[in-house]
């Protein structure tokens, strides 16, 4: 079980900037811009928790907080009794995180990068070339495993970033836009290896535009809006919120209600 609450975390706006980012943005003043205000949410295993919101919301901030890579200013992650923030170490063993921003080695195939990872965990060669294959199978990596990756495809490297992030088989999840850059059938593979993590019992959380995969793969949303969770509950309950059964009109609904 993850459990996210009060998470706050705000930058330092340029000093020749008076205005907010955003001028109708409520969350810029004093010369800071309050990315993420207050962030609550759980997920326990088994379950897929999808993070929505629109541009700029704070899906991407509030999951580099979670991961470590972001130190947060309010609030706490706790992670079967491990407070996470408090111990960044604890953290990144037991966390898998994808980022949008962190890049491959060029130089490296596919294959290294993965397994450079593994042994940056401290995994044993043999644990290590099993987990690969793994991995590899899974994902359906085998046809450019040992190319570099500087001369992958766009959606071959967000593979290998994937299997990058879980080699070290991590006790929770954490994706951000997995999907972006995926041809449908790709896409599909990713999609089925995210719910692969139900019968594992590992909570997965993953950020997200799209609303047909959060219809297929998840239990739980959170909805953040302008820094704040703006609705947190099962996709059931999303999906009911309106009366229209449809999660469109529930997220606009949502949204407009101004979170
Ligand atoms: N390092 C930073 N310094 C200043 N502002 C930042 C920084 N990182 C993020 N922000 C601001 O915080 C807000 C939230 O950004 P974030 O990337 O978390 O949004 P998001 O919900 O992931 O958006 P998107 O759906 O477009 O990816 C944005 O207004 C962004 O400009």
């Amino acid at each position: 079980m993850i459990e996210v609450r009060g998470l706050a975390k705000r930058f330092r706006l340029p000093s020749h900037q008076g205005k907010p980012p955003q001028s109708h943005d409520p969350r810029g003043h004093d010369g800071w811009f309050h990315a993420v205000r207050d962030v609550s949410f759980r997920c326990a295993p088994g379950e897929v928790l999808g993070l929505l919101g629109p541009n700029g919301a704070g899906k991407t901030t509030t999951l580099r907080l979670l991961s470590t890579a972001l130190k947060a200013d309010a609030g706490s992650v706790v992670a079967n009794g491990v407070d996470l923030l408090a111990d960044p170490l604890a953290a990144r063993q037991r966390i898998g995180f994808l980022s949008g921003t962190t890049g491959l080695y060029g130089r490296l195939t596919a294959r290294e990068n993965v397994e450079y990872f593994g042994r940056l965990h401290g995994m044993s060669a043999p644990y290590l070339r099993r987990r690969c294959d793994e991995l590899f199978e899974l994902l359906q990596m085998h046809q450019f495993v040992d190319k570099r990756a500087d001369q992958l495809s766009t959606g071959m490297k967000q593979k290998c970033a994937i299997a990058r992030a879980v080699v070290h088989e991590p006790q929770i999840v954490i994706l951000d836009e997995p999907t972006t850059g995926l041809d449908v059938m790709s896409a599909k593979i990713l999609l089925d290896f995210i719910a692969s993590y139900k019968a594992l019992r590992i909570p997965l959380i993953f950020s997200t535009h799209h609303l047909h995969e959060v219809d297929k793969l998840c239990d739980r949303v959170c909805i953040i809006n302008h820094g704040k969770t703006a609705f947190h509950g099962s996709t059931e309950e999303l999906r009911h919120l309106g009366g229209s059964a449809d999660l469109y009109d529930a997220f606009v609904d949502v949204i407009k209600q101004g979170g």
